[in-house]
Order: C-alpha cells, then sequence, then structure tokens
C-alpha cells in the first residue's frame, strides 16, 4: 500500500500541491490528469523519492519515505518524461548497462524476457535506428530490471503509435494484475485512461477532466 498525507509542494511562493492524500493498493493502475503545468511530474517526483514535499509525507507498506530511502528506492521504478537510453548501443548492451547499476541481479536470458514480454524484440539493433515506441518500451524495460513494487511513469506513452500503445498498456495491465504492482502514470490520452486505470486522480481546479471521464465518479478523486 502507497499512502500519502497531507502532501504540500510549494515553488517559492507558488503552490503546486495543497495537503493532497490518498492511498493506493497493491494491483491498482491509477491515471493522474491535470491541466498543463497542474502538478502531475511534480506528485510523481515526490512519489519518487527526488523531490522533497514542503509538508506532508509518503509511506510504502507503512515505513515512511524519510525513514530509509534507500530501501525505498529499491521498490521504486521511475520513467520521467525523456527517455534515457543509450543511442549508440545495442538493445541488449543497454539492458545489461543499466543491469550494472541495478541493485538486482538478472542475467541476460532474463533481461531479454523482460524485453520480449513488452513485445521488445529488437534486441541486437542499436537503439539509434529504433522507433519511439521501441525506444518508450527500452526505457520501461530498464526501470522494471529490478522488479519493482510501485512504478511511476510520466506520460509512458507520449508520441507513439497505436500498436506500441496498446502493447504497453497491455503490459501494464497484466503487470499490475497478475503480478500485484502499484502503478502511477500521467496521461492526456482518456480513452487509455478509461481502459487502462482502476481510478483517477484530477490535480487542480479545472473540472474539465473529471467531467469528460467515463468512470463512476466513486473512481475519480480530486487532489
Ligand atoms: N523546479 C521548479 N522550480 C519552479 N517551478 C517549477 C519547478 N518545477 C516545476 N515548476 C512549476 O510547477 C508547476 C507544475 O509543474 P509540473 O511539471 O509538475 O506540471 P505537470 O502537470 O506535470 O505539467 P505537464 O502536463 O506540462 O507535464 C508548473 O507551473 C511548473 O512551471
Amino acid at each position: 500500500m502507497l499512502n500519502a498525507h497531507g502532501l504540500t509542494k510549494s515553488y517559492g511562493k507558488k503552490l503546486i500541491l495543497n495537503d493532497i492524500s490518498f492511498s493506493i493498493a497493491k494491483g491498482e493502475i491509477i491515471g493522474l490528469v491535470g491541466e498543463n503545468g497542474a502538478g502531475k511530474s511534480t506528485l510523481l517526483s515526490i512519489l519518487a523519492t527526488t523531490l522533497k514535499p514542503s509538508k506532508g509525507t509518503v509511506a510504502l507498506n507503512g515505513e515512511p519515505y524519510q525513514k530509509n530511502k534507500t530501501n525505498i528506492r529499491k521498490q521504486i521504478g521511475f520513467v520521467p518524461q525523456e527517455i534515457a537510453v543509450w543511442e549508440e548501443f545495442t538493445v541488449e548492451e543497454n539492458m545489461i548497462f543499466f543491469e550494472k547499476l541495478s541493485w538486482k541481479r538478472k542475467n541476460k536470458e532474463q533481461l531479454r524476457q523482460l524485453c520480449l514480454d513488452m513485445k521488445l524484440e529488437k534486441w541486437k539493433e542499436p537503439v539509434k535506428t529504433l522507433s519511439g515506441g521501441m525506444k518508450r518500451k527500452l526505457n520501461l524495460a530498464i526501470s522494471l530490471i529490478h522488479n519493482p513494487l510501485v512504478l511511476l511513469l510520466d506520460e509512458p506513452t507520449v508520441g507513439i503509435d497505436l500498436k506500441s500503445r496498446k502493447e504497453i498498456g497491455n503490459y501494464l495491465l497484466e503487470h499490475a494484475i497478475n503480478k500485484e504492482k502499484i502503478i502511477v502514470y500521467t496521461t492526456h490520452d482518456m480513452d487509455e485512461i478509461n481502459h487502462l486505470c482502476d481510478r483517477v486522480f484530477c490535480i487542480g481546479e479545472d473540472p474539465f477532466y473529471k467531467n469528460i471521464l467515463s468512470k463512476s465518479d466513486e473512481n475519480v478523486i480530486s487532489l
């Protein structure tokens, strides 16, 4: 269970998140929506431990973030908006490189399987020759090397074709349900939200998002 309590974040005098609280259970996929600048990436960064809230607490399975950040980080996979892979390396070389940085060991076959699970088959191809969708899948595969409990994704499907989008979506669904993971991700794609997410968190005052979602009221939460 991931619990946030009273989270507040200001940049200087600008208040971005104002006293927000929520709980997310294992197996849930949460969509995070809101207009540009509402604070989605800010919230994801706080949940990823890369940004400190001005006030409030976050705890994973009862363990407060501030108590042992290293241990919390081992349980988190974070994929920021920017694709961060080595363009000159092949998919295989990227996976092996990032495995060495990971705290959990995986052999080459396990790394390859991780890519195959999300339909990334071009193992020996240099990353620079791959499509945007393939690169996003690689970014995602890298974030899963250490088998994290919590997966935080900042617009994982932006700018990619429908097929790759579906493949990533199906993978996330399977991953959350069968492996009991907690997934929080931001997107501006309402079809995706309606199809994939158990619940939706709307950040900001604007009721627009709340009104266009085809989810029952109890599954749309205003933060
Ligand atoms: N380090 C920072 N210092 C000052 N202001 C910041 C900083 N990071 C973000 N902001 C501001 O905080 C607000 C929220 O930014 P954030 O990136 O969290 O929004 P977002 O909802 O993810 O936006 P988008 O949909 O465009 O990605 C924005 O107004 C942004 O300019």
